[in-house]
């Protein structure tokens, strides 16, 4: 009962969103776009020519945005645990990131090149129970940290979805540690009760 009122809510949410409207309009697969853009806006995450790794890619939202700005001298190497359909500029892998084989795929595809960019939008299939997913949650944002500790160029940035709760100040204290600047940023296109946030890491001190 208590489930089907939450599903008749998220559908008449989802069907009333303007940022879906505005996604298939603007032949985005995912309203997720609509927060990468308003985040490079601000910060400026990747440019033409720039090397940049999309973890959590599917369907393919974020990827979208960033292969037409790194444009034709620049890579986008996604990766997601569910398939995706192809993006012109887009390399991807399929496999779950938390398996060390699908890890050292990723880092097999970028060879001896460095990233400028490494943003995650992973998050977990929320099993409802709070303490569980956001164990689950912080465990992939830990290992995206970790993937982009590997893989940046001196003074990359990195971009991921925290979600606020149990571990979260202990895991933004752990990225300024490596960067030089760490801004906290929630899009307008991040649903207000949700308590996902985007960590916005600039300046990887290598
Ligand atoms: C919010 S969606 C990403 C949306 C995407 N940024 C877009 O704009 O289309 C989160 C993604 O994280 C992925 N994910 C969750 N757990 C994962 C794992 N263990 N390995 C790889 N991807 C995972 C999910 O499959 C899902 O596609």
């Amino acid at each position: 009962m208590a489930r089907s009122k939450t599903s008749k809510q998220w559908m008449d949410e989802h069907v009333n969103d303007p940022y879906v409207k505005k996604a298939q309009q603007d032949g985005y697969r995912s309203r997720a776009s609509y927060k990468l853009l308003e985040i490079n806006e601000k910060d400026k995450l990747f440019g033409p020519g720039n090397i940049v790794m999309d973890l959590g890619s599917a369907p393919g939202g974020w990827s979208q945005v960033v292969a037409p700005i790194v444009g034709d001298n620049g890579r986008v190497i996604a990766s997601d645990i569910l398939p995706m359909d192809g993006i012109i500029g887009v390399t991807f892998i399929q496999g779950d990131f938390t398996d060390e084989a699908v890890y050292e795929q990723i880092l097999a595809e970028l060879g001896d090149n460095k990233v400028d960019t490494v943003v995650s939008d992973m998050a977990p299939n929320m099993s409802g129970v709070n303490t569980t997913d956001q164990y689950a949650s912080m465990y992939l944002v830990e290992l995206a940290l970790d993937m982009a500790r590997n893989v940046l160029k001196p003074n990359g940035s990195f971009c991921a979805k925290v979600f606020q709760g149990v571990g979260y100040e202990e895991y933004v204290k752990d990225v300024r540690s490596s960067f030089n600047k760490v801004i906290v940023r929630k899009p307008a296109a991040s649903r207000p009760r949700s308590r996902e946030v985007y960590l916005v890491a600039k300046g990887f001190k290598g």
